[in-house]
């Protein structure tokens, strides 16, 4: 007897990239990468500066179109199917995202609607970043590290499956960490998140990943599970 098919059809990769390449002019900055990371895991991107760790992320985001090759998140092609992933992915980019002139409230409802995520979800990420003091300030006011607690609230609006995040806990306090870390770590609801984080933290990117990439001058230096990479490996990536 034929086995019968599984109840639920397996859930799509978070991210397939196949021979993606993208150029700056005549520059290449990102040469032929392919990975696929399942859905629920997490990818390291690591590199020295300048390396295109950014430049995949806008990618990835449907920013920057590939100049080549294929790049697919959740299951749907980049950028042809970008409407089919819309409110679905989000993205933590290394220069905030934010009206400077709105507060901190307005920046979220704003958000919220555009995304037509519930807007108890403001209050709700209010409370979870700290920011319930400053709720009423311009994000102009703000310091950088509470500048950026407003740009990842603002990214966990509507409870996305893949987060695209930029060095997330660069310029917060060790308390704003770890409670933003949390945060930006599980998933309130459901199966667990896909995320791609960019940094320059290799323990903290081996502690946390399923998957590092290296990246050198914009090519895959390293593609590897953390245990299989070797201290040596990590070196070699920043000399
Ligand atoms: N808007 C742009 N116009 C032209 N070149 C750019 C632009 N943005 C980035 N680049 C170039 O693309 C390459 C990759 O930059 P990218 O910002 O992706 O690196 P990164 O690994 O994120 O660096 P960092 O660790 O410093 O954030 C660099 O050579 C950079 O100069």
């Amino acid at each position: 007897m034929a086995p019968a098919p599984p109840a639920t059809a397996p859930a799509a990769p978070g991210v397939q990239l196949d021979g993606l390449i993208r150029r700056r002019g005549e520059r290449l900055v990102l040469r032929e990468i392919t990975l696929e990371l399942p859905a629920g895991g997490t990818l390291a991107l690591l590199g020295p500066n300048g390396a295109g760790k950014s430049t995949l992320l806008r990618v990835l985001a449907g920013l920057l179109r590939p100049s080549r090759g294929r790049c697919r998140v959740l299951g749907h092609e980049l950028p042809r199917e970008r409407h089919a992933v819309r409110g679905r992915v989000g993205y933590l980019a290394h220069e905030p995202m934010l009206y400077r002139d709105l507060t901190v409230r307005e920046n979220l409802v704003h958000r919220a609607r555009l995304l037509r995520a519930p807007i108890g979800q403001v209050d709700e990420l209010l409370a979870a970043t700290g920011l319930q003091r400053r709720a009423s300030f311009p994000v102009a006011a703000l310091s950088r590290g509470l500048t950026q607690r407003t740009a990842a609230a603002a990214t966990l609006l509507a409870d996305p499956e893949l987060l695209l995040l930029d060095e997330p806990l660069a310029n917060l306090d060790p308390v704003a960490a770890e409670q933003l870390g949390a945060l930006l770590d599980a998933r309130p609801f459901g199966v667990a998140r896909t995320r791609v984080i960019a940094g320059h933290d290799p323990d903290a990117a081996l502690a946390e990943a399923d998957l590092v990439l290296g990246l050198k001058d914009g090519a895959v230096a390293l593609l590897a599970a953390p245990a299989a990479i070797t201290d040596a490996e990590i070196g070699a990536l920043y000399r």
